[in-house]
C-alpha cells in the first residue's frame, strides 16, 4: 500500500498526547494524519492493547513504578487507560489511589515526569479568574486541596496533587465523569513541611504556610473565580488540615462538599447500616468508642447520629453513644485543655472527673459495641484492644479507617486473628481476603470512593446549585441498598468495587432525588422520570470508554469525514471507524 500524503487536510501538529501514533488507528487514518509508516504495523484491538498494559504493569517491580506507568498510560492514550482500568479495577485501584498515591504525594517532588492539573499559588492572588483561563477544557467538577493533611501523612505541600489527580481518575472510572471535564487544583499556600521546603527537588514555594485568615481569603476569591469561569462547576474540598470553616462558609453559595468530613461520613454510614444489621444488637444498645476526633471522626460521627435520629432515637440519645480520644485522651468537657470548636458536641460530661488516657482502660469502662479508627495511628488497635472488642461483643464493630495501610489502625488479618473471625470490619486501605475456620473472609473497605463519584455525578446532572445534608445523607442510604444478594448472603458490608459502576448509579440516582426534594436542583425536567428512567438517564450521561474512538480525537475524524464528502463524525468512512470503538 502505498503511503499517503494527507490530501485537503490543512497542516497539523502531530502529538504523542493524543492517540495519533495510537496502534489502534487504521491505516486509513495514518494516512490522513501522515503516521503512516511511524508506527508498527498491526491494527491492534483493545484486547492486545491491555494485555500489553498488564504485561508492562507486571514487569514493574514496585507499586510506585506500577503507578508511574499508570500515568504514563494515562497521559497518552487516555481511553486506553480507562479501559484498562475499568477491567481491572479491584487491582489498579490501590494503584492509582489508596494506598500507592500516598507514597507517590510523599515522593512527587521525585518522581514527578509530567504536568496534570493546575496549581495556584499565594503570590497569584487578584489574579485567579485570569489564570484560569489557560485551563483547556470546560470543567464539571474540580477536586481542590492545598495539601495540608494528605491521607495520614500529614502536610505535603504541592506534592498533595497526586490525591485530586488519583480521585479524579476515580471519578471518571466509577461514575464515568469524562475525563476532560474534570479540573484537579492543588494550592501552593507554602507548607510546614520542612524538610520539603529545603529540598531542592520540592516544587512549590520555599515559604511557611500562610495563617489561616490569609486561606480563607484566597480560597474566597478562587470560589468566586471558579465559579465564574464554569456556572455549573462542582467544587470537592479534599485533604485540608481544617475543613470546618470551608463548609459552613461556601456550602449555601456554592456547589460544593467536603469529601473527607461528608463522603467519608456518608461511605461509613453505609457500611455501617448494614453491620448493626449484621450485629443483631439493637440500634438503642450500641455504642461507639471513636480514636481520632479530627475532621473526618467528627464526620463520620455525625453522619451516624442522623441514622440513630431515623431510627427512633432522640438527637440527645444519639449523641451520647459516642466517646471520642484524640491525641489528650477521652474528650471530655472537664479536660482542662480548650477544645476545639468540633469537638465540644460530642465531649463528655458523665466522666466524674476521671480522665480516660489508654484505649484499653476507656474500653473497659464504655463496653463499646463499636470500634472506628479515625486518628492517623498505624497499629493503634493491638491484639489486646482487639480480644477485649471480641470478650464484649458476639460480633464486634471495628474499622480502622485511617490511610494509608500504614496508618490504618490494625491490618484484617489482626483483626480476624484476635476476634476469632468474628469482627463486622472495615478499612479505609484494602486488605487482602483471608480463610479462616474454613471460609474465605473478604474485608469491607470503608473508603469514601464508594460515595463521592456518586454525590459529584448527581450535583452535576441535577445542576444543583448546593450540596445539602439530605443530598450527602441519601447517598450513605443509597450504597447500603446497593448490595446484591450474593453480597448480602455473604454478609459483606459494602458491594464489590468491581460492581462500583452500576452501584455509582443507584447512589447518583439518591443524590438527585434528595436535590429536587429540597428544591436544588435546576434540572427540573427530571423530575417527571421514574426511577427506571432516571437510572437510564444517568447511563445514558456516563462517560464509556469503550464508545470513544482510540484517541483519534474529533478534529482528525472531522477531517477525514470532510474529505470523504461526508459530514459529521467518521463512523462508517472506509470502514475507519466500524471497528474503532469496539476494537
Ligand atoms: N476511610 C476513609 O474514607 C477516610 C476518609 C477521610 C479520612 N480518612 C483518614 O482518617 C485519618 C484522619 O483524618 P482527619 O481528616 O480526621 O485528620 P485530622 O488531623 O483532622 O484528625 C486526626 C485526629 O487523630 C487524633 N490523634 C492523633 N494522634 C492520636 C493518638 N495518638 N491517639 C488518639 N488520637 C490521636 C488527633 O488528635 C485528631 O483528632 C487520616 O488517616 C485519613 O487518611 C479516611
Ligand atoms: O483518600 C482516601 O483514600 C480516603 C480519604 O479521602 C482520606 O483522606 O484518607
Ligand atoms: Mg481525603
Amino acid at each position: 500500500m502505498p503511503a499517503a500524503t494527507r490530501p485537503n487536510l490543512p497542516p497539523r501538529q502531530l502529538s504523542t498526547t493524543s492517540g495519533d501514533y495510537c496502534s489502534s488507528n487504521t491505516p486509513e487514518i495514518r494516512k490522513y494524519l501522515g503516521t503512516y509508516g511511524l508506527t508498527p504495523p498491526a491494527v491492534e484491538s483493545f484486547e492486545v492493547q491491555s494485555q500489553r498494559c498488564l504485561r508492562l504493569l507486571a514487569m514493574k517491580t514496585t507499586p510506585i513504578e506500577k503507578f508511574q506507568y499508570l500515568v504514563h498510560l494515562k497521559a497518552t492514550n487516555v481511553h486506553l487507560f480507562y479501559r484498562v482500568l475499568g477491567e481491572n479495577i479491584k487491582e489498579l485501584t490501590p494503584l492509582i489511589y489508596t494506598p500507592t498515591v500516598g507514597e507517590a504525594c510523599v515522593r512527587w517532588h521525585e518522581i514527578w515526569t509530567q504536568p496534570e492539573g493546575m496549581y495556584l499559588s499565594w503570590s497569584d492572588r487578584g489574579h485567579l479568574r485570569q489564570i484560569l483561563d489557560n485551563w483547556p477544557h470546560d470543567v464539571d467538577i474540580t477536586v481542590l486541596t492545598d495539601g495540608s493533611r494528605i491521607l495520614g501523612l500529614g502536610d505535603l505541600g504541592v506534592n498533595g496533587m497526586g490525591i485530586p489527580v488519583g480521585k479524579l481518575a476515580l471519578y471518571t472510572a466509577c461514575a464515568g465523569i469524562r475525563p476532560d471535564g474534570t479540573l484537579p487544583l492543588c494550592l501552593d499556600l507554602g507548607t510546614s513541611n520542612k524538610a520539603l521546603r529545603e529540598d531542592p527537588l520540592y516544587m512549590g514555594s520555599r515559604t511557611p504556610k500562610v495563617t489561616a485568615e490569609q486561606e480563607k481569603e484566597f480560597l474566597d476569591e478562587l470560589m468566586a473565580a471558579l465559579t465564574d469561569k464554569w456556572p455549573s462547576i462542582v467544587i470537592q474540598f479534599e485533604d485540608f488540615k481544617n475543613p470546618f470553616p470551608a463548609i459552613e462558609r461556601y456550602q449555601n453559595n456554592y456547589t460544593m462538599f467536603n469529601d473527607d468530613v461528608q463522603g467519608t461520613g456518608a461511605v461509613i454510614v453505609g457500611g455501617f447500616i448494614n453491620a448493626i444489621k449484621a450485629s443483631g444488637v439493637p440500634v438503642k444498645d450500641h455504642k461507639a468508642i471513636f480514636l481520632g476526633a479530627g475532621s473526618a471522626g467528627v464526620g463520620v460521627a455525625k453522619q451516624i447520629v442522623e441514622f440513630f435520629k431515623k431510627e427512633g432515637l432522640t438527637e440527645e440519645e444519639a449523641r451520647r453513644k459516642f466517646w471520642f480520644v484524640d491525641s489528650n485522651g477521652l474528650v471530655t468537657q472537664d479536660r482542662g485543655d480548650k477544645l476545639a470548636e468540633h469537638k465540644v458536641y460530642f465531649a463528655r460530661d458523665d466522666n466524674n472527673g476521671r480522665q480516660y488516657q489508654s484505649l484499653g482502660r476507656l474500653i473497659d469502662y464504655v463496653q463499646p459495641t463499636i470500634l472506628m479508627g479515625l486518628s492517623t495511628i498505624g497499629g493503634a488497635f493491638t491484639k489486646d484492644i482487639l480480644q477485649k472488642m471480641a470478650k464484649l461483643n458476639d460480633r464486634p464493630i471495628v474499622f480502622p479507617l485511617s490511610n494509608p495501610s500504614s496508618k490504618s489502625e490494625c491490618t484484617f488479618e489482626e483483626a480476624v486473628i484476635n476476634t476469632e473471625g468474628r469482627c463486622l470490619f472495615a478499612s479505609g486501605s484494602p486488605f487482602p481476603a483471608m480463610e479462616w475456620d474454613g471460609k474465605l473472609l473478604t474485608p469491607g473497605q470503608g473508603n469514601n470512593m464508594y460515595v463521592f463519584p456518586g454525590i459529584g455525578l448527581g450535583a452535576i446532572i441535577s445542576k444543583a446549585v448546593s450540596v445539602t445534608q439530605d443530598m450527602i445523607y441519601a447517598s450513605a442510604e443509597s450504597l447500603s441498598t446497593s448490595l446484591n444478594k450474593q453480597e448480602v448472603a455473604d454478609g459483606w458490608l459494602y458491594p464489590d468495587i468491581r460492581r462500583i459502576r452500576e452501584v455509582s448509579v443507584v447512589v447518583t440516582r439518591g443524590v438527585i432525588r434528595a436535590a429536587q426534594k429540597n428544591g436544588v436542583d435546576r434540572a427540573i425536567e427530571l423530575r417527571e422520570l421514574s426511577d427506571a428512567q432516571l437510572d437510564s438517564y444517568i447511563k445514558e450521561r456516563m462517560y464509556d470508554p469503550y464508545n470513544e474512538r482510540e484517541n483519534i480525537g474529533d478534529e482528525v475524524n472531522q477531517l477525514i469525514a470532510t474529505a470523504s464528502g461526508m459530514n459529521g463524525h467518521a463512523n462508517g468512512v472506509n470502514g475507519i471507524s466500524a471497528g474503532v470503538a469496539h476494537l
